[in-house]
């Protein structure tokens, strides 16, 4: 147990040092200095008021009417003075949970974001659950959390700092005889609260570990459930065509049994728990009242005394059972803390693989902009699909390659691209050459049309006539007046009409080096012979890679190559291939 209390807090210490290391630690230490500060105050006045008890009932008990009226002036104060405690300890506490959330949720956008690396995390399906739910849920809870249980112990450490002391003066000394000897124990007041808070805590420890497992299910299986009813929204259209509402809600109800039934663990595991601790609370009322009435009706303290020593009992027991209030927080808490450090631990093995990534980027040699050696395009289990070496695009040339299904035709546009990290090669672009890759699902974000064809450049960079030209060239006629609607442009374009926008983007973007991944598989044979037709015709100097099934595709590029397959190989995509003579 010790062990796993000092990695978690190891992990803690992880998560949130780059904080109060980071560009806000001036803000962020000061207001944690505060909100320490406050609670300090805090148990000062819990200590004030444990003097103020004996006092108060003192005078009651010799009805000193004289007495009680300055107690209770007294009480006023210390009232007045707690509530301004209370009302800035929450006040400062929030506000630096939300600077904190603030700053780690930039950070975690940027490293999820970063580099491609959001991409990387879903290549391998096992990498990351949830994203969203880490950046979004997790670190609130985990802040909101952390700084709860920080201040709560150093609450629990001053609490028991001061009432120990002042409890241990209170003991006097306890005698008693067993076993024919006299036993002197000091502070043994002390000891008792001890004993009693140590055997509540491993009691609650026994019954509530399972929670921890169970807290942490309970957050996989709803975050799982969300982002299926979020798939289910996305793909309504073809989920509507295909009739599959039935599979889709059996699918649901599947995912949402796993909730019910960790969650009657959950209940179960807390109702235990809660018999257990409530049980305890109560007996902790009087618990300390009967250790300390005997030397009450020895006559030994007077009831000032009495009630003094038992709130001093109650604040030490208190502190010391801190953990048995705070278990189903800890359990939360822990499992909070290893889904962060999870999605760091991910994040940092998918840009390991990046950065072991054995493509090689050089400058194009021969007057090429883009010329691709010695590739293997692998899996990321290892497997090679496939195999490129000596393919090369002049200025201006427009090559087409073809391939069977499969034959991993888009995945080397990722590579070319560097997005892909599994595999090798080399990947020569002529200097200063800027690539642009469409792929084969045009991306429409959802806005203005104006955001999404300029996408993903800012709207200032292109002005209206160059936006309504290229939307003109490429055929998207009826949507030139629309460049300010917003609207759910992916559910409104239809897939031709989408990939004509990507098209549309090319010709606003002019780069030099073009890669297609069948951009035109949706429009008619006419229309796509003329979006290529454009496309070279306005980017002349442009050197276009493009991948395509259909063989009216040919005439309207300069080059081809085939891929080449064999069972239980590799494919293969070498040389030049063949040229292809300008229609007449
Ligand atoms: N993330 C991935 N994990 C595992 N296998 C993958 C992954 N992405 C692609 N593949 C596999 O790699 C192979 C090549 O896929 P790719 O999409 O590159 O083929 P393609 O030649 O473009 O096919 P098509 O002509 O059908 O579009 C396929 O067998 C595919 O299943």
């Amino acid at each position: 147990m010790l062990r796993a209390i000092l990695s978690l807090l190891a992990d803690v210490w992880r998560l949130s040092i780059p904080y109060f290391r980071g560009e806000d630690k001036w803000r962020g230490g000061i207001l944690l200095a505060a909100v320490v500060a406050l609670e300090v105050g805090w148990v000062y006045a819990t200590v004030l008021l444990n003097e103020w008890n004996n006092a108060f009932y003192n005078a009651i008990q010799e009805k000193d009417y004289a007495a009680f009226t300055h107690q209770l002036w007294l009480f006023a104060a210390y009232a007045a003075g707690a509530i301004i405690v209370a009302v800035y300890q929450i006040y400062l506490r929030q506000w630096l949970e939300i600077r904190w959330r603030n700053w780690m949720t930039d950070k975690y956008l940027t490293a999820w974001l970063d580099n491609q690396t959001h991409y990387r995390l879903r290549l391998k399906g096992d990498m990351a659950d949830n994203p969203d739910q880490r950046i979004a849920e997790d670190i609130r809870s985990y802040i909101a959390q952390t700084v709860s249980i920080f201040i709560g112990l150093l609450n629990a450490m001053m609490t028991l700092a001061s009432f120990a002391v002042i409890l241990w003066g209170l003991s006097g000394e306890f005698h008693f005889t067993l076993f024919g000897r006299q036993w002197d124990i000091p502070g043994y007041l002390v000891w008792a609260a001890f004993a009693y808070a140590t055997v509540g805590t491993y009691i609650a420890h026994l019954i509530g570990r399972v929670l921890v497992k169970l807290n942490y299910d309970q957050q996989r299986f709803e975050a799982d459930y969300r982002v299926d009813l979020v798939r289910v929204r996305e793909n309504g259209e073809q989920i509507a065509l295909l009739g599959g509402e039935k599979v889709e809600q059996g699918r649901l109800l599947d995912r949402f049994s796993h909730i019910v039934h960790n969650y009657w663990g959950i209940m179960i595991a807390q109702k235990r728990l809660t018999w257990f601790t409530s049980g305890y609370g109560q007996v902790s009322n009087v618990f300390p009242l009967i250790v300390v009435a005997p030397a009450y009706f020895g006559g030994s303290i007077a009831l000032g005394q009495l009630m003094q020593t038992a709130s001093a009992f109650g604040q030490v027991q208190g502190s010391f059972s801190f953990f048995i209030n705070a278990y189903a927080t800890l359990a939360d808490w822990k499992s909070v803390v290893d889904r962060l450090i999870g999605f760091e631990d991910n994040i940092a093995a998918a840009r390991a693989a990046a950065a072991g990534s054995a493509y090689r980027r050089v400058p194009a040699t021969d007057g090429a902009m883009l010329a691709i050696d010695q590739m293997d395009v692998r899996l990321p289990g290892g497997r090679s699909v496939l195999m490129v070496d000596g393919v090369s695009v002049s200025r201006g040339e427009a090559v087409l390659l073809t391939g069977p299904s499969g034959s991993g035709k888009s995945t080397l546009l990722r590579a070319v691209a560097g997005i892909w990290p599994y595999g090798s090669g080399a990947v020569a672009l002529a200097p200063e050459a800027r690539m642009l890759v469409l792929p084969q699902r045009p991306y429409v974000p959802v806005g203005s049309l104006r955001g999404a064809l300029a996408y993903p450049d800012p709207l200032a960079e292109h002005d209206d006539a160059a936006l309504r030209e290229v939307l003109e060239a490429v055929g998207l006629h009826d949507f030139t007046d629309r460049l300010d609607e917003r609207a759910l442009w992916p559910a409104i374009m239809s897939g031709g009409e989408q990939q004509r926008l990507s098209i549309a983007r090319a010709l606003l973007v002019k780069p030099d080096v073009l890669l297609l991944d069948e951009v035109t598989s949706a429009v008619d044979e006419p229309a796509e012979a003329a979006l290529y037709t454009t496309l070279r015709a306005r980017l002349p100097a442009t050197a276009i890679l493009s991948i395509g099934h259909r063989s009216t595709l040919k005439p309207l590029h300069s080059r081809h190559i085939e891929i080449t397959r064999e069972a239980g190989a590799p494919a293969r995509l070498e040389g030049r291939g063949t040229l292809i003579a300008p229609a007449a």
